[in-house]
């Protein structure tokens, strides 16, 4: 495989971090028994650098393996803020997340380039079959305290395929260490994992499943895309990048597996052995310790890594991680672009991390609403049945936010002044109780209603007057209440007069 640019080489990408002094490297032993879920989660916190933990204690002697913290995290540099997750997809670090949304919508429409079979490449570079390996001596991450085991997979490309071989989906879900030779892990039914392990499951087999770690950063981004049911990640990979990405086949299974990744998991999901999963620290900021629920068992049977192999960790939780610029964001992008194919005219979509992603916030272009002459209620109705009862990519969305063209969707500030000033509680909102509800939010799943159902609504911030295309108000601000000029000539003498640049 000859793929090195960092969107489509892993490797490469973690160099291009160093390359951009965005990347820590910490020598010293560090714990993975919460020693560097705390490190992550700080920097997470602080959208500080990327960590690069090269000396692992029980890292295997030939290093196996080290450690990325916090691969697609923000950057504190307000003029390279989603600089990390741009590099996912050879986009200039000062993209913004509407280019980097815009990118991965790109494919929406595209042909897909399905991936190139190659005979070799590095990450067949070492092999571990079944004996050779135990889990548990492997400096897997224990990333929260209160979390029911070692979390190894929160940021590796389960990938799964139809039984009838037309459909391979790559996506994103956590698994723990079980015991020596077993992982077990949260697999949603109604997540593409779960729709087709329950096809092999129907049929009473295992579903050969393979988890590639520190796979193409374009194609972990599609894996964290709620892209429609039946469409292959690979090929939306390759339309986005504009080429096929390079796989090799598994040792033991008749999966492809991206031919440059760190490492690979081959292995089986049991049809019936399920065993306590979980708690773990998760995307709404919350562990719920000795909430252990049954969940299926994922055998390994083989494992393949690439000399020095490094594990992509996402020790998620309060903002912002990769659950929010990834997760909650291209979950956001998808449902913008459903209302579009369904001709409601949404602009632009994001899921403020303010809200932990759970709330999408669509800017709504007003004009293309006048000319539908609809009114607020049934609009809401077209939006909230679209989203919430007929499209899995909302199922992560409990509030859907309309906004008018004056609102920066990017900016929760912005938001907040929508909601809180044009959004009348109940009156301008539609609930809807009799739809999935998501139980990883907490007033869901440790709340006081059903813990799978409801609990959703369309919040309408647009004002009367936008219902016809009008906004007969102005944002008493600098930026809205003085005429440009005006604007421009106080800008120019700003810092002359002793105010801060
Ligand atoms: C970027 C990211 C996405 C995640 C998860 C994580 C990260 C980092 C971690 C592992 C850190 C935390 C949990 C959080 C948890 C939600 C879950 C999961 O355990 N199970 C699940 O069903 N979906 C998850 N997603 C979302 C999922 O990848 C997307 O929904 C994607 O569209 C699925 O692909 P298909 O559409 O093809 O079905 N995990
Ligand atoms: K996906
Ligand atoms: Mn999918």
């Amino acid at each position: 495989s000859n793929q090195t640019e960092p969107h489509l080489n892993f490797r490469a990408f973690v160099e291009a971090l160093k390359q951009d002094n965005d990347l820590v490297e910490i020598n010293e032993e560090i714990d993975p028994h919460l020693e560097a879920g705390a490190v992550i989660r700080k920097a997470c916190e602080t959208d500080d650098k990327a960590q690069l933990f090269n000396n692992l204690k029980g890292a295997h002697p030939d290093g196996f393996f080290r450690i990325l913290g916090a691969p697609a995290s923000l950057r504190h540099d307000p003029k390279q803020q989603w600089g990390r997750i741009a590099r996912h997809l050879a986009l200039p670090p000062t993209a913004s997340m509407k280019d980097i949304l815009d990118k991965m919508l790109s494919a929406s429409h595209a042909k897909p380039i399905p991936p190139r079979i190659v005979e070799d490449g590095p990450v067949k570079e070492n092999k571990l079959r079944a004996g050779d390996f135990d889990l548990n001596t492997l400096p897997a991450p224990l990333l929260h305290q209160a979390d029911g085991g070692k979390f190894i997979q929160t940021m590796g490309m389960d990938i799964l395929q139809s039984p009838d071989g037309k459909w391979t989906n790559w996506s994103i879900s956590r698994a723990m260490v079980l015991d020596s030779n077993n992982l077990v892990g949260l697999i949603v039914p109604t997540q593409h994992i779960g729709l087709i392990h329950k096809m092999w499951s129907d049929q009473g087999k295992d579903t050969p499943y393979a988890i590639a770690f520190g796979a193409p950063p374009a194609a972990i981004m599609a894996a964290s895309m709620p892209i429609p049911d039946g469409v292959s990640e690979a090929g939306w990979t390759g339309a986005i990048s504009g080429q096929a990405l390079d796989v090799v086949k598994c040792e033991t299974n008749d999966l492809y597996v991206p031919a440059n990744a760190e490492i690979v998991f081959e292995g089986t999901i049991c049809a019936t052995r399920r065993e306590p999963e979980g708690p773990f620290g998760e995307m709404h900021g919350y562990v719920f310790p000795g909430d252990a629920k049954p969940e299926p068992v994922f055998k390994v049977n083989m494992i393949t890594y690439r000399h020095g192999a490094i594990l992509p960790v996402s020790s998620c939780g309060r903002i912002t991680d990769e659950t929010h610029t990834m997760l909650g964001a291209l979950c956001a992008a998808e449902i913008g672009q459903l209302c579009r194919d369904a001709d409601i005219p949404i602009s632009d979509a994001f899921s403020p991390f303010e809200t932990q992603v759970t709330w999408v916030v669509l800017k709504v272009d007003i004009k293309k609403l006048a000319s539908m002459s609809i009114g607020p209620q049934e609009f809401r109705q077209k939006v909230g049945d679209l989203i919430f009862l007929h499209n899995k990519a909302g199922n992560v969305i409990h509030r859907l936010m309309l906004v008018g063209p004056d609102i920066d969707i990017y900016n929760f500030k912005d938001v907040a002044y929508a909601f809180t000033t044009r959004c009348r509680p109940s009156h301008d909102e539609t609930f809807y109780e009799d739809c999935y509800g998501f139980n990883l939010i907490p007033y869901m799943g440790h709340g006081f209603g059903p813990h799978d159902r409801g609990g959703k609504v369309v919040s309408d911030a647009l004002m009367p007057s936008e219902y016809k295309g009008e906004q007969n108000f102005q944002q008493a601000s600098f930026l809205h209440s003085y005429p440009p000029e005006l604007q421009e000539s106080v800008n120019a003498r700003w810092s002359k007069w002793g105010f801060r640049d």
